[in-house]
């Protein structure tokens, strides 16, 4: 583990004592565990602890579900508040380009850096060969900045958003951060000559908890299309209904380049 405490250091510099309380609590990928091909990774670098899961039914769809602790979820929630976005009742979503609000290039460092160390992890243990055993493919993780888009979505209870693709002027490579009321995400694929032949088309429930990152590239984020349908009957997990409260969302994308 020393190691891994050497590169996270050459990378990212020591942690310490004179940062910032505000900047600690969204940096904080210092362990990981990742389950490749069924078998479980972990390191720990600092204490704290990551845990990677791949939905092994669609390439490039990844969760961690631990990604933000409880005390970093209300902070990221007071900092979104602090933005008065949803202040008339009417507003439900904000979108902001090119430089985002400082706490969301917080986040954006936080999802850089445990995915940089659920990357290294994978590959430490020799799983992270195949593109797909790869949490996020090194060239979007190293590109500048790494997202230049924010929307934060904001449902109130019953309110969902319809199946989609997001739109081909974002580049490959989409972060979703969870807040609140948890929510099974469906995921469909894009209708071609393969899926039609299936009957009936696949559906991939992901269940999404409060402070979980989600990441989507290559085949999850192109030819799978992703949904939340909070209407009744819609929200099972494990034969029960999921309570509907009120949920928030950041979505974090890089915008194609017009050159
Ligand atoms: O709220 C979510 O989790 C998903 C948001 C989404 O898919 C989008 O804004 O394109
Ligand atoms: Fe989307």
């Amino acid at each position: 583990m020393e190691e891994l405490k050497t590169i996270l250091t050459e990378a990212f510099g020591e942690s310490s004592d004179s940062e910032g309380e505000e900047q600690r609590q969204l940096l904080h990928t210092h362990c990981a565990e990742n389950r490749v091909n069924g078998k479980a990774l972990s390191g720990s670098v600092y204490g704290e602890s990551h845990s990677w899961e791949r939905i092994s039914e669609i390439n490039g769809l990844w969760l961690c579900k631990d990604f933000l602790s409880p005390d970093q979820q209300s902070n990221l929630l007071s900092s979104i508040q602090l933005e008065g976005w949803f202040a008339e009742p009417s507003s439900n979503q904000a979108m902001r380009f090119g430089d985002l609000p400082g706490w969301a290039v917080e986040l954006s460092s936080s999802i850089h850096e445990v995915i940089l160390f659920g990357n290294y992890v994978a590959e430490l243990e020799n799983c992270g060969k195949s593109k797909e055993a790869c949490i996020f493919p090194q060239d979007l993780l190293w590109r500048e900045p790494l997202f230049d888009q924010l929307i934060v979505n904001m449902y109130r209870p019953g309110e969902g958003i319809c199946p989609h693709v997001d739109l081909m002027r974002f580049e490959d490579g989409i972060a979703i951060v969870s807040l609140e009321s948890s929510c099974v995400m469906h995921f469909s694929q894009v209708e071609n000559e393969t899926c039609r032949a299936q009957d009936p088309p696949q559906r991939v429930p992901v269940l999404l908890t409060p402070g979980c990152l989600i990441l989507m590239w290559g085949e999850a984020r192109y030819l799978w299309k992703h949904e939340i349908n909070r209407g009744p009957g819609f929200q099972i997990c494990e034969g029960q209904e999921i309570d509907q409260k009120r949920r928030m969302s950041a979505t974090l994308r890089k915008l194609c380049s017009t050159d």
